[in-house]
């Protein structure tokens, strides 16, 4: 993890921001191994209503977020994804399964242990609620004096949160003053305010443009580098997934049906998570013509390798349709190929040859 930055907000006495992770009694504990987890779900179950009303949302997940990692959760409408954030920050009560933040148990607390152990949480949203009638760092210190920083202490951190973010010469703004983006900065801040050991942000960007997004995004791998904060994105956006994360869930269903790093997972052939990571648009097929769905990393097979296999293949194989991203310093791809029927058979069997995985295109998603 890169050196630590020299940020002293924290709840109570003044220390580095990284560097000490107060347990609950204030007392620092010394930095956290990589390894470590910092998020543990285990067995977690949410069912809503009772009897024939019952919407079971989460139907037993495990979840580990470890020290410094970026993690994103994504799953179509009705996957659980809210209900996860809500049952994590304990402002919904899990129907059964542990969650464990920080080294503390939450599940296990009563309100009033819990209103200070929600601190280890930093939570960011789509869109920042701020304080209008307060500056900008007045929003940001406002946490602070919820949690009785004194008046002085909470000016300065505020400062040097805003610094982080790279707001400090807007310090005196109002929030009216700000573009969205801005806001969303301020809401990090705010966020990272009381110290968390885990930022979790809720679909982040979706209101942002792509210009906008992306800094927010390396803002956010930027505070993970210098803080080593953990942080959970929920989002519906794969392209954040792909810029920002190292790791990824998809839940489905109330369940996990995939995860894993994001390379790895882009790579998987035929499975939905490389399907939505590396996407290609869905091209019409029929008659004499079939279309193979060919997935492929660069730590299995070599893009240049899977290149000269599909023009030695010759004129029975056309490429309809092709993706390749950059993903942790991988390469990862997928190629629509248009083949001749009659020739399907040998094209699949030659494509298997150097390792790869060919799948009828638009075939049922693992
Ligand atoms: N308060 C509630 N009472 C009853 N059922 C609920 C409640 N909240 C959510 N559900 C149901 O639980 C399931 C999961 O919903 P949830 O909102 O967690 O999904 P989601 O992945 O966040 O969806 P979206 O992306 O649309 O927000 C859905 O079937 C939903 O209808």
């Amino acid at each position: 993890m890169p050196t630590p930055p020299t940020l002293s907000a924290s709840v109570g006495p003044c220390r580095p921001l990284s560097a000490s992770r107060p347990n609950l009694e204030g007392v620092p504990l010394p930095p956290l191994p990589t390894d470590t987890a910092r998020v543990r779900i285990a067995g977690l179950r949410k069912v809503y209503g009772s009897g024939e009303r019952a919407v079971t949302a989460l139907a037993g997940i495990d979840l580990t977020v470890r020290a410094g990692e970026i993690h994103g959760v994504v799953g179509r409408s009705g996957a659980g994804k809210s209900t996860l954030i809500r049952c994590l920050t304990l402002l919904e009560r899990p129907t059964a399964g542990t969650i464990e933040v920080d080294g503390v148990e939450l599940t296990a607390l009563g309100e009033r242990q819990l209103r200070s152990a929600r601190r280890r949480i930093g939570l960011v949203f789509q869109h920042v609620n701020l304080l209008d009638s307060r500056t900008i760092a007045g929003n940001v210190a406002y946490p602070l004096q919820i949690a009785g920083v004194g008046r002085r202490e909470r000016a300065a951190r505020a400062l040097e949160l805003l610094d982080l973010v790279g707001l400090a010469d807007r310090a005196d703004a109002h929030p009216a003053q700000l573009s969205g983006g801005q806001r969303q900065r301020v809401g990090i801040a705010r966020a990272l305010a009381v110290q968390p050991a885990v930022l979790l942000c809720d679909e982040p960007t979706s209101a942002l443009d792509g210009a906008t997004t992306r800094q927010i995004l390396s803002l956010i791998r930027d505070l993970r580098d210098r803080l080593g904060i953990s942080v959970l994105v929920i989002t519906h956006e794969m392209s954040v997934v792909r810029q920002v994360c190292d790791t990824v869930t998809l839940l489905d269903g109330g369940l996990v049906a995939e995860h894993g790093p994001v390379a790895e997972a882009a790579g998987r052939p035929g499975t939905r998570l490389a399907r939505a990571l590396i996407p290609v648009p869905d091209l019409p097929v029929g008659g004499e013509r079939a279309l193979l769905d060919v997935g492929f990393s660069t730590e299995r097979t070599p893009t240049a390798h899977v290149l000269r296999a599909v023009a030695d293949l010759g004129a029975a194989v056309e490429v309809a349709a092709g993706t390749i991203e950059t993903i942790a310093g991988r390469q990862v791809g997928r190629l629509q190929l248009d083949v001749r029927a009659d020739r399907v058979a040998v094209v699949e069997e030659r494509l298997r040859e150097i390792g790869l995985v060919p799948t009828a295109a638009g075939e049922g998603e693992r």
